[in-house]
């Protein structure tokens, strides 16, 4: 597995075309990145523009967050290289993203139907030279990191000494910051929150149209809108948004230097909390997703639901009370603790969680770029790459067909396990979400 990295220039099949990106999270920003390096935008008079509804980074955007894992840990071994591939850059002491990988180690936990996808992926990263990673009892766990004082009763336990941490809202900016500096036009704000795609009457995207009526014309279109693609585009039942509850918790400092020992915890069957940042934060989410299917565009079809939105909106007490008792679990010091600030974080999922990196079957100008299934961000030093292969028609031949426009192809079996095989709720259930306690937006 490649990408191409070297500069195109003249030779591209973009070159001197307009390129537009709807959305500058992941996706959106690396694939400008990426391109603009690559094809040096005055020299080849391509110009490559990114509207988003908000300044980088976005606060609706999955990427916009305290803090990503970064890993390898993958049951198929394609994203287990990737992961390989992005974890190097994360680590470099210079450029974009220097000095804000932390890499603390990971706990992979389960207790039942997700052991597969943690065993599979310890094998993979055997293969892939990568030591360290061992099965642990909770007692060994409690050893590399002593805050662990509850029971952990059942759990089984794998240690990543290898992965970490990196703080992903900062990451995203300081990219969005150098792609502008290689000349691309970030537009936000009114002009930049698109409610329609353009078309022409041969069914061309021609680019794309915000709230406001202003106009955005492109020769490529790329819809890079996260968990909002669907509102854009009829993606045929290809993504479902799925909503991540999250809670902040805030530390004294001596709670912070307490809890220093704390790593990464990823129980694929219950929740994901982070060690304290440099302010004192942990941030606990919940692997238990939520859907919204109220809005109706259409049958099935779950879209996200912001803040931004809906102001009122709060977490669902219920799925607060599991990561609350999930926490009782390993860490009941924090299990009771105020939160200092909550969120439903929306991504998309494809229904075999492999991204889309496409183009359009129909419509001549259109790419897709999305689909993260909750595990795209890690890949933001590289994903680009792949993007812009793929929108020069030089994608892999195994990853385009992987990634490629795919209505109604399911999880197959030799992906391997789900990593997070529970059914999701419906935001419908949950009735006490709205309106809201007093929670800090
Ligand atoms: C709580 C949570 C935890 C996660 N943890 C991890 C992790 O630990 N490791 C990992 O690798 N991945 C993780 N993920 C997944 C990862 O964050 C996503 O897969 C990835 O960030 C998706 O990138 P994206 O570019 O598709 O979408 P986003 O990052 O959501 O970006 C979409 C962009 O589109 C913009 N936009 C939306 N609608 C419009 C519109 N109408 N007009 C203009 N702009 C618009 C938004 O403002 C935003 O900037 C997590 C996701 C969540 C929600």
């Amino acid at each position: 597995m490649s990408s191409s990295s070297s500069s195109q220039g003249a030779a591209s099949p973009l070159a001197g075309k307009s390129i537009l990106f709807v959305g500058g999270g992941t996706f959106g920003v690396s694939a400008a990145y990426h391109l603009a390096e690559r094809l040096g935008l005055a020299s080849s008079k391509t110009t490559i523009t990114v509207v988003d509804r908000f300044e980088s980074p976005s606060p609706i955007a999955a990427s916009t967050d305290l803090n990503k894992i970064v890993r390898s840990d993958y049951s198929e071994p394609m994203y287990a290289k990737l992961g390989v591939e992005a974890m190097n850059e994360w680590k470099k002491d210079t450029g974009i993203f220097a000095g804000m990988f932390q890499q603390t180690g990971w706990f992979l936990a389960a207790q039942n139907a997700s052991i597969p996808f943690i065993e599979a992926s310890a094998a993979n990263q055997a293969k892939l030279g990568i030591t360290g990673v061992k099965k642990v009892t909770p007692a060994e766990a409690r050893q590399i990191s002593p805050s662990f004082t509850g029971p952990m009763d059942d759990w089984q336990i794998w240690w990543n000494p290898w992965a970490g941490w990196t703080t992903s809202g900062d990451a995203l900016a300081a990219m969005t910051t150098a792609a502008k500096k290689l000349g691309v036009r970030y537009v936000s704000g009114d002009d930049g929150w698109i409610k329609k795609l353009l078309y022409s009457p041969d069914g061309t995207c021609i680019g794309a149209e915000a709230e406001n009526g202003a106009r955005h014309y492109a020769d490529v279109v790329v819809v890079s809108a996260g968990a909002t693609s669907a509102r854009l585009l009829d993606f045929e039942g290809q993504l479902q948004a799925k909503g991540h509850v999250v809670g902040h918790i805030q530390l004294t400092p001596e709670e912070t230097k307490k809890y220093a020992d704390l790593k990464i915890v990823d129980h694929f069957e219950q929740g994901i909390l982070f060690p304290p940042n440099r302010d004192g934060i942990v941030k606990v989410a919940t692997v238990n997703f939520v859907t919204n299917h109220e809005s109706q565009k259409a049958p099935g079809l779950s879209l996200p639901r912001f803040r931004q939105d809906n102001p009122r909106d709060d977490i669902p007490r219920k799925i607060e009370g599991e990561i609350r008792s999930w926490l009782r679990e390993f860490v009941p010091d924090l299990a009771d603790r105020p939160w200092a600030e909550t969120r439903i974080c929306w991504d998309t999922d494809t229904q075999d969680l492999h991204f889309l990196i496409g183009k359009h079957p129909k419509h001549k100008g259109l790419y897709l770029a999305t689909g993260g299934s909750a595990h795209g961000f890690k890949f933001l030093p590289i994903i680009g790459k792949y993007v812009a292969d793929m929108l020069e028609s030089k994608l892999e031949p195994s990853l385009a067909h992987t990634w490629a426009w795919r209505p109604g192809r399911p999880r197959k079996e030799k992906q391997g396990p789900d990593p997070h095989p529970y059914p999701t709720r419906d935001l419908a259930e949950f009735e006490d979400f709205k309106p809201m306690r007093a929670s800090k937006l």
